[in-house]
């Protein structure tokens, strides 16, 4: 296996002597999920069967066949395994040798249909080495890079089709500008080709999925959307590494000196390719034409791989023979480290055992891959603001991070609490989920500032008000609040004087009572005698009955004294003009009493329905604040963690959980959704 013949290799160092890595090329094999395990998918149903019965057995990295024998690689990859693990085995290492200076390349190779692309390029379930890679670039520089390094990526995308080069990145750069030519520098590279600069994975992501979109693609007997091209990602890292008095360099706010001295400088490439597959003659004549080229362009990469695994003895090792060969030269010549990944179907021998057969091959290849590294003299003023970008991307990618896990965390806990059974697309964030998640969340923060803004404007509408308080106290009258409160206290007061008249003529009749005979006829009280009355005034004072006049018998008319040609008549002056003594029953006296208490009752109802306006206003008052606050200072926003088409969850700042409840149950096309207080109010989350 591998030997170190130099630091490792994310160990970067400023000495003059730049590492030397000899190895053999990695070799891996991912075989195909057979039909089987896919029956849902019928894309999978694209390889041509063979008439081979062989059976394929996988063991310790080793594929063996009764009939085609053994094979043995570094790693042999099967379904369940997916592309993450994949790269997390086979290239990682060489993506992270590349940051510190080393060319690398990674291809995948094999029949059509076999996996190349699914590898390379994968989904947003599972996403390839590609994708993979760019990220593990910009972890390097965020995580792992030494200190005093910068960094600069760019990075270029390739095609080559029926033998001609096309640039992914310029499509209407004509195939003849773009030549394949030795550099000084960089050593065999296309000229021509644009390179763009990128400081973030996404910016280099974006950059390699156009050039995806513009791959030439089509539907093959053997596979639906089977590359017709060689594509090559070129990534190219140049690092610029301060020595070691770059620590004395001032912090912010101080000037920096001019120049750092020396610093090294290094540039490396990794190459990700993804090879159109070998293939059978195809029934078109198109198709055929690419195939030929795809074949012509294999299987010279087969005779370099084949004589370069015989190491010295090789005499001429044929690079120009394709454009594919000639453009991977640097990465083949034995000076970078190199990843193969060879993808199988077992469900073609022939293919399978061919292919098999060119992964051995390449396992042979030793390679002594040379750390690039060259002195110069760099001034400064870039160093800091590098360091400060480096800074700033491990500062995101972190966030990020942190942001995924308490989404997964979240939805997990929400699983366990509620039983939610997310759908596999929700337990996993997508990379355009993010901005789903910004657009829904946008979405109902606007409806609930909305609806914040309605209910605010119905609480204040004077309509809804009156109606509010009217319900209450039974006005007709359209007053103010502050008019009703007035006047619902002035008619208790009213109630109380009234009290305390009656129970001082009952007090007057007792003691008259006790110092007079009492007379034959009486006066029975009845349930009409004092209605259930709504007084609007009650002669308390002043006036010719000498405050002792009160009539029933009937509804008062509000704002009118009471009646002097009422049916019964309580009062001093036809008492004691015309009525003997005796005109007061001995039931008067619990009459009064029992009337006392009924207008006891009354002032009690109306102090409550009092302090029902009390709290209506208090309530009022407080929504005024709060409207108040609100313009003032509009709520944080809600978080969404994670959401479906028909859950949402999200973190609230607000703890009221009634609160929550009015804003999204209002609606009916809202989506339900599910609310976990930063600092929970309750344990449990609730949904509306
Ligand atoms: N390991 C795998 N797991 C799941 N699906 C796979 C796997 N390998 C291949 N497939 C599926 O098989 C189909 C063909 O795969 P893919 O397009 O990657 O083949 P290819 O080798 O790139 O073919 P071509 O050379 O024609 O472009 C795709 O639908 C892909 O998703």
């Amino acid at each position: 296996m591998a030997s170190l013949s130099s630091p490792p290799a994310n160990n970067s160092s400023n000495s003059p002597n730049p590492g030397t890595f000899s190895e053999n090329i990695k070799v891996s094999i991912r075989v195909k999920p057979s039909i089987a395990n896919n029956h849902n998918d019928m894309k999978h149903r694209t390889i041509p069967r063979t008439t081979v019965d062989a059976s394929w057995a996988i063991r310790d990295n080793q594929i063996s066949s009764s009939e085609f024998g053994n094979f043995k690689f570094d790693h042999v990859f099967q379904t369940p395994q997916p592309t993450a693990y994949v790269f997390d085995t086979a290239v990682k290492d060489l993506v992270d040798q590349v940051m510190a200076g080393y060319n690398g390349m990674v291809f995948a190779y094999g029949m059509t249909g076999s996996g190349k692309t699914h590898s390379m390029q994968g989904s947003n379930a599972d996403p390839g080495i590609i994708p993979l890679a760019v990220n593990s670039v910009f972890d390097y520089i965020g995580i792992n890079s030494p200190p005093y390094t910068m960094f600069k990526i760019k990075v270029s995308y390739l095609e080559i089709y029926n033998e001609q080069l096309r640039d992914l990145l310029a499509p209407s750069t004509p195939a003849d500008d773009i030549r394949i030519r030795d550099d000084p520098k960089r050593g065999v590279r296309a000229i021509g080709a644009k390179e763009i600069e990128v400081d973030t994975p996404e910016a280099l992501l974006q950059v390699i999925q156009s050039g995806n979109n513009l791959r030439r693609t089509e539907g093959t007997e053997f596979n639906a959307n089977s590359s017709r091209s060689h594509a090559v990602v070129q990534i190219i890292v140049e690092s610029t590494s301060y020595p070691p008095e770059s620590s004395v360099l001032p912090l912010s706010g101080h000037a920096l000196p001019k120049n750092l001295g020396s610093a090294l400088t290094r540039a490396s490439t990794l190459y990700l390719c993804d090879l159109a597959g070998s293939e059978r003659a195809a029934s078109q004549t198109e198709r055929r034409k690419e195939g030929a080229y795809i074949n012509k362009s294999l299987l010279t990469l087969g005779t370099v791989i084949s004589r370069l695994s015989l190491g010295g003895a090789a005499s001429h090792i044929p690079y120009r023979d394709s454009k594919l060969t000639r453009l991977l030269q640097p990465a083949l010549s034995g000076r970078s480290l190199v990843s193969v990944l060879c993808t199988v179907d077992f469900s073609n021998h022939t293919e399978t055992v061919s292919t098999l057969r060119f992964a051995a091959r390449a396992k042979n290849i030793m390679i002594s891959a040379k750390r690039s590294t060259e002195d110069s003299v760099v001034s400064s003023p870039s160093a800091m603001s590098f360091e400060l970008a480096n800074a700033n991307r491990l500062i995101e990618k972190l966030t990020n991070q942190m942001q995924t896990l308490k989404m997964e965390n979240l939805a997990l806990k929400t699983k366990a609490s509620t039983g939610v059974n997310a759908s596999a697309n929700n337990s996993r964030p997508t990379s355009d989920g993010s901005v789903t998640s910004y657009t829904l969340q946008l979405k109902i923060e606007n409806k609930i500032l909305n609806e914040r803004i309605e209910h605010l404007t119905r609480l204040f509408d004077d309509d809804h008000l009156d109606s509010l308080i009217g319900a209450t106290v039974d006005d007709d009258q359209r007053l103010s609040p502050r008019a009703k409160d007035d006047e619902s206290k002035r008619k208790e007061s009213e109630y109380k004087a009234y009290i305390a008249q009656l129970e001082k003529q009952v007090y007057e009749q007792s003691v008259r009572l006790r110092t007079s005979s009492v007379g034959s006829g009486s006066v029975s009280p009845t349930s009409t005698f004092f209605p259930n009355a709504k007084f609007s005034h009650i002669n308390n004072g002043g006036n010719n009955n000498n405050n002792n006049s009160i009539s029933g018998a009937g509804t008062t008319t509000p704002g009118s004294h009471f009646n002097a040609n009422s049916n019964y008549v309580l009062g001093k002056s036809p008492i004691s003009s015309s009525s003997p003594p005796n005109a007061f029953p001995s039931s008067t006296q619990q009459y009064y009493a029992e009337m006392v208490a009924q207008l006891k009752e009354e002032v009690d109802d109306l102090k409550e329905s009092n302090s029902d306006k009390d709290r209506i206003i208090s309530k009022l008052k407080h929504v005024n604040k709060r409207k108040e606050n609100l313009t003032a200072k509009p709520l944080p926003p809600l978080t969404i963690n994670t959401h479906s088409a028909s859950t949402a969850h999200i973190e609230s700042p607000v703890h009221s959980p009634a609160y929550l409840r009015y804003y999204y149950a209002s609606s009916n096309n809202s989506p339900n959704i599910l609310v976990q207080p930063l600092k929970p109010a309750v344990d449990e989350p609730f949904i509306f």
